[in-house]
């Protein structure tokens, strides 16, 4: 058991973080619709894994599409070249004990079933997270105004609108976000994997 020490007075600090989980990748991939804060609890899992010493490296699917897979379009090919994309490199990552955070839509059960192959295939942990937050109240959320421009008819292909969205079927966790701070489902996030002895 390691124990983070404060470097001031070297006491104890709160909670005590098991070597093992620290050493330990997984791929964690938050799936669910546009505005359903994905990349919210992403974000604010690693900063909490980050200080408890974990190894994190997030995802993003807005950051991913600018670089390895920039040029991709959202048709159903794409996005799942973009999802195996994604889930190549968690895996690698995985393998060599991040924990990945990948919050990315993934609509297609398909694409989120290969990644999990090719982990389950290489012995690398593999959590499905469905951030079930009902359509109505992502369209409400609507961070980037992409709900907005599809009703309006000036973008077309919105995934969980009028594009599909597979829901998991038996995810390893659905975490719930409707009338919960992102804090309280943050720490519904944190709590998962400290059951699974990743955190
Ligand atoms: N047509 C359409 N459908 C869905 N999403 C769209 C679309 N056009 C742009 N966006 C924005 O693209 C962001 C990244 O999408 P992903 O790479 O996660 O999507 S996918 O898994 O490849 O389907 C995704 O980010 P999030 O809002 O964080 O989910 C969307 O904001
Ligand atoms: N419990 C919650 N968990 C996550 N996000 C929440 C929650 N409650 C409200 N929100 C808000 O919902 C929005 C989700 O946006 P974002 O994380 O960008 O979604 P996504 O990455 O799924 O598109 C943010 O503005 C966030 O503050």
């Amino acid at each position: 058991m390691s124990t983070a020490t404060t470097p001031a007075t070297g006491e104890a600090a709160e909670a005590a973080v098991p070597a093992a989980a620290c050493e330990r990748g997984a791929t964690v991939w938050l799936t669910g619709l546009p505005s359903a804060g994905k990349t919210t609890l992403a974000f604010a899992l690693a900063e909490r894994l980050r200080a408890e010493g974990h190894k994190v490296e997030v995802l993003d699917g807005d950051e991913i599409r600018e670089f390895l897979s920039k040029g991709l379009g959202f048709t159903r090919e794409d996005r799942h070249t973009n999802v195996t994309r994604i889930g190549f490199v968690a895996e690698k990552l995985a393998a060599n004990g991040v924990k990945v955070l990948a919050p990315v839509i993934a609509p297609f059960a398909d694409s989120r079933a290969a990644v999990r192959e090719r982990h389950l295939a290489n012995g690398t942990d593999f959590l499905e997270i469905h951030v079930a937050t009902p359509v109505e109240l992502c369209s409400e959320r609507d961070v980037k105004g992409l709900y907005a421009k599809q009703a309006a008819g000036e973008i077309s292909g919105l995934t969980g609108v009028d594009d599909p969205y597979e829901a998991p079927e038996d995810p390893e966790l659905r975490i719930q976000t409707q009338g919960r701070t992102v804090a309280e489902s943050a720490a519904d996030l944190h709590a998962f994997l400290t059951e699974r002895g990743l955190a």
